[in-house]
């Protein structure tokens, strides 16, 4: 699986990626990409489905989407990374904590799902829809979701959306259905950070701060006044957070 990622830092910095949310590219990452790069090898890369990575039919599993970060490492020659996700990226990120240890040193999960909380339907329709009418069909609620009212810098993440393929969003979809990483969460080594936010009806806080007490020496962060995109909407407070928890 060849996916789509942009380099930058020194070279012989240690190495961060960066996983995106569904339905957004790498682009998303924008706010974070200077500060990182000064002290990282940044890798921001889209998930399979998405951007310029290939597109293959789906359905995916989050053990496909997993493993193709693990082969990019490969192709890379990354022996260790440590590994930023947020959303679809954090669940990428928990899969890798508990399936790749070895590969990474830390991670940073902001609202990350770990199973289908409010039933793996909502996915299954949520794929048929995209299917059958594209993501324009869902672009408004999602950005609704994403980012509270008082947020006005969403048209970049609007253009990711309606560009996304459709086979590509509704095949993550069918993964974030499948999926149930609540079983290994114990078995975690790496340090953890997970961040949500405090107004994310998407994936809400208290399907996330259990979490915390699940993996081992897991910190939390609350943001507040926040909604889902929280990398997005307030990337001072999230920068100070990666920082410090990466380096
Ligand atoms: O689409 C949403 O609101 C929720 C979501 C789950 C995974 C993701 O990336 O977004």
């Amino acid at each position: 699986m060849r996916l789509d990622y942009q380099m930058t830092g020194p070279e012989d910095a240690p190495v961060v990626l960066l996983g995106s949310s569904l339905g957004t590219t790498r682009e998303m990452w924008a706010p974070q990409l200077e500060p990182l790069s000064e002290r990282f090898r940044v890798i921001a890369f889209d998930h399979r489905g998405h951007g310029g990575s290939e597109v293959p039919p789906g359905p995916y599993s989050i053990e496909d989407l997993g493993g193709d970060v693990v082969e990019l490492l490969n192709s890379l020659l990354v022996e260790r990374a440590s590994y930023v996700g947020i959303s679809l990226g954090g669940a990428v990120g928990l899969w890798l904590a508990e399936n790749a240890p070895d590969r990474f040193h830390r991670f940073v999960l902001m609202c990350p799902p770990a199973y289908p909380a409010a039933g793996a339907q909502v996915w299954t329709d949520r794929a048929a829809q995209v299917r059958a009418e594209g993501t324009q069909s869902i672009v408004d609620a999602t950005l609704g979701r994403w980012f509270l009212p008082e947020f006005k810098d969403i048209e970049p993440v609007r253009e990711q959306l309606l560009n996304t393929s459709d086979e590509g969003y509704a095949s993550c979809c069918e993964a974030l259905g499948a999926m149930d990483l609540r079983d290994e969460l114990a078995e975690i080594t790496a340090p953890v950070l997970l961040i949500t936010a405090e107004s994310d009806t998407s994936i809400p806080p208290e399907t996330v701060v259990p979490l915390a007490s699940q993996i081992p020496g897991a910190q939390l962060e609350i943001i507040e006044n926040a909604a889902h995109l929280v990398s997005y909407s307030h990337p001072e407070v999230i920068n100070h957070l990666l920082l410090a928890h990466l380096s």
